[in-house]
């Protein structure tokens, strides 16, 4: 594939977002070069193969800013006085404080759009990157009042280019649609993953997926979520608000209960809470963040041993059986872990029969 991008590209900020932009684009043999405040974080991007380490007196023709958000504002600023002629975009995770920020320091906007790809980790710095992080994701595009046409076109071709899905938002919607989606979801993870550091430690040797499920995020780097949590404040608080009045409600009726399981009110709103979280759910799009649709699960016993998840792909790919998805579930201390093979659902009876021909121990039927 060719690129529709013109180098060279400026990326400043090689962190997982910088270095993974970075090398989507050297794939397609752009020119690339890189700056970081962080002599080692460039040097880790370089190795990573993110592009070379800008010299003095580039001068580029795009400008991806990946720093963290408190800081982007005047990266972004610094970067529009130094390359007169360059489109300037970043990445950050909130758009309206950025745009807000720009305007009060009088930066010339209109070789500016804001951007936001919907994809990441919860591992921040280069050894996290990944040239296809963005593939098939969403990637708004924000542009300011002020925007000319030709940016706007620029950066939804750098979109394109890596692979992801591009998207035009206003930049008040978005950071309305970010506290939703990404940042409360962040912060939940979070606070349920702190009240494990209060439970003791014979509890946690009954950790299950669904914990693990719910706490991936919790992993995440807390400084660049305080700057993002800090740039979108409002309307995160607004949805944690419309949460805490369901947990205020839940917890009522838990104490009335005072140990009832059939107090009056209690399963009416055990049930409420549960079906209301079914329907949410019901509401996420699929994986290629279109209509939701079902994949098939074929869940397979893997031993928890070398080469087994290995020779588990090799053989579905023998099979023909695209993986759509998977997850390995772990029990602490047991030899075994359950392979959760999402696939399309014609081709889950196959999927079975074949690996039950070559020996696994296929777990489910009535997926
Ligand atoms: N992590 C994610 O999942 C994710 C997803 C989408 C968007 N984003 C956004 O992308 C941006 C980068 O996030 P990340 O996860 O790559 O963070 P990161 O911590 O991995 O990388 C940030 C990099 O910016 C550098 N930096 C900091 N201040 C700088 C400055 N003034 N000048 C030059 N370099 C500077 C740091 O040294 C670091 O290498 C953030 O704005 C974040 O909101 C993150
Ligand atoms: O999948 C993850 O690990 C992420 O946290 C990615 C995620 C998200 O919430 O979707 C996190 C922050 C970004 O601004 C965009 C993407």
């Amino acid at each position: 594939m060719s690129a529709q991008t013109t180098g060279p590209v400026l990326i400043v900020g090689t962190g997982l977002l910088g270095t993974s932009i970075g090398m989507a684009l050297r794939r397609l043999g752009v020119e690339v070069e890189l700056a970081d405040a962080s002599p080692s974080a460039l040097a880790l991007a370089r190795d990573m193969g993110a592009g070379m380490i800008a010299h003095e007196g580039v001068d580029p023709a795009l400008v991806v800013v990946a720093t963290p958000p408190d800081v982007t504002a005047r990266v972004i600023d610094e970067a529009l006085r130094e390359h007169p002629r360059a489109i300037v975009t970043d990445v950050a995770s909130v758009k309206t404080i950025i745009a807000r920020e720009l305007e009060a320091c009088g930066a010339d906007t209109t070789r500016y759009v804001g951007s936001h790809p919907m994809a990441g980790r919860e591992r921040s710095g280069a050894g996290a990157a990944d040239a296809d992080l963005f593939r098939q994701r969403p990637w708004v595009i924000a542009p300011v009042a002020g925007s000319a046409e030709r940016a706007i076109r620029i950066v939804r071709s750098l979109a394109l280019d890596v692979g992801a899905l591009p998207l035009d938002y206003r930049a008040e919607d978005h950071d309305a649609a970010v506290a939703c989606v990404s940042h409360v979801p962040q912060l939940m993870a979070s606070l349920l993953a702190a009240s494990l550091t209060r439970a003791p430690q014979e509890a946690l040797g009954l950790s299950g997926q669904g914990l693990r499920d719910s706490t991936r995020i919790a992993h995440s780097d807390p400084r660049l979520w305080a700057a993002i949590v800090g740039g979108n404040s409002r309307e995160i608080a607004e949805v944690l608000r419309g949460i805490s009045r369901d947990l205020l409600d839940l917890l009522h009726s838990l104490d009335s209960a005072a140990g009832d399981p059939l107090a009056p009110g209690l399963v009416a709103q055990v049930t409420k809470v549960l079906e209301a979280g079914n329907d949410g759910v019901e509401r996420i799009p699929g994986k290629h963040g279109g209509a939701p649709r079902r994949y098939a699960e074929v869940s397979v016993l893997v031993p928890d041993t070398p080469g087994h998840l290995g020779r588990l792909f090799t053989e579905l790919g023998e099979a023909d059986v695209n993986i759509e998805d998977f997850a390995l579930e772990h029990s602490a201390g047991a030899p075994m872990g359950v392979g959760r093979v999402l696939v399309d659902p014609a081709a889950a009876a196959p999927a079975r029969a074949w690996l039950t021909d070559h020996g696994w121990t296929v777990l489910d039927g009535a997926h």
